[in-house]
């Protein structure tokens, strides 16, 4: 199988150096590098939890390499998926499936219609935590699961299993899933509360649980319940602010990725999670108050 990683951060890296562990044999893998990365044969330096570091090769695809894909891992930021997809997708092949693995909702809507009638395209949920120490310098901060499914087009059942097998076999656990825009829901309704409330208030994600958030977080979610049933998807309230609350204590000590990005001075993905439910909110004549004021607020700050 030919997988192509586009995005050499966190979450590029750490995909790339799980199937190039696999072998050739298994997998040829390779990566897409950025225009600000040099495109000469390169190393990067993987290191564990246990603290132990390695170098290891990085392979970077061409536009042969781009012809004979057969799934492109995109694992940029929301924000950065429609530009970055603009350079491969003339020399991508046709058969090749699209898999979107990034925060926030939104950006299927930004792909132009021939990629959509053209590609499969999937996304691959994750909550695996990494971190770029620095470019081409990735730790793995903390072991998680996948989970992976259709959102647009076709694939068939034995390209999704021998994908989930692979894709599983170098960084577990992965599953596929046939409802995984209702999950992507669900992330987006942790992200629409924990992100934008501790960057705003500069929290770790744990004190996000104190009782003066309470009724923000109820009415955050009460309007992520609304506009997602407007699109289909049914999200009980009560099992939404428990999923918050377990993720919260979960993750308590971190510092979630929309704050780490206000503290480096980095463009944030709100527009994919709170600017995501205010312009669906518009569209579908849903009022959503709160998500629109943390929207605005970020993008302030
Ligand atoms: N890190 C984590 O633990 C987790 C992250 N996520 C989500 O995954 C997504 C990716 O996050 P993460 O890997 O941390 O982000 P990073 O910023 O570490 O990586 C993004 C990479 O995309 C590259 N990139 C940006 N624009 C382009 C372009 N036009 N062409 C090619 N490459 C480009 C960047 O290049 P350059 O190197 O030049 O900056 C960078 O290497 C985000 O949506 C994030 O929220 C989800 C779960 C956990
Ligand atoms: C789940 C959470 C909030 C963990 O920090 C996250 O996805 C993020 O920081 O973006």
């Amino acid at each position: 199988m030919n997988i192509i990683i586009l995005g050499q951060g966190a979450i590029g890296l750490l995909w790339y150096r799980a199937l190039q562990q696999l072998g050739n044999d298994k997998v040829n893998v390779k990566i897409f590098p950025s225009s600000a990365a040099p495109a000469a044969s390169q190393t990067f330096t993987f290191t564990e939890f246990s603290g132990l570091s390695e170098q290891r090769p990085l392979i970077t695809a061409d536009k042969t390499a781009l012809s004979e894909c057969d799934h492109l891992l995109v694992c940029v930021k929301s924000y950065q998926v429609k530009q970055a997809l603009k350079p491969v997708l003339p020399h991508l092949n046709t058969g090749s499936s699209i898999i979107l693995s990034h925060n926030g909702m939104g950006t299927l809507a930004e792909l132009p219609e021939q990629v959509i009638d053209k590609h499969a395209i999937l996304t691959l949920l994750t909550t695996h935590g990494c971190l770029r120490v620095k470019p081409r310098h990735i730790r793995h901060t903390g072991r998680g699961f996948s989970d992976i499914g259709l959102v647009s087009g076709q694939l068939a059942v034995k390209q999704q299993t021998e994908l989930t097998n692979l894709l599983n076999l170098a960084l577990p656990q992965v599953e596929w899933t046939n409802n995984i825009v209702e999950k992507q829901w669900r992330k987006l309704a942790v992200n629409s509360v924990i992100n934008p409330l501790t960057a705003l208030h500069q929290l770790k994600n744990g004190q996000i649980l104190k009782d003066k958030f309470t009724a923000q977080i109820t009415a955050i979610l009460t309007e992520v319940s609304q506009v997602a049933k407007s699109q289909g998807i049914e999200l009980n309230l009560r099992e939404l602010e428990q999923v918050v609350t377990g993720v919260a204590q979960a993750t308590s000590n971190n510092i979630s990725s929309m704050r780490c990005d206000v503290l480096g001075g980095k463009k944030t993905e709100i527009d994919y999670i709170s600017g995501y439910i205010h312009r669906l909110g518009e569209e579908q004549h849903i009022a959503t108050p709160e998500n629109t004021r943390l929207w605005q607020q970020v993008s302030a700050l």
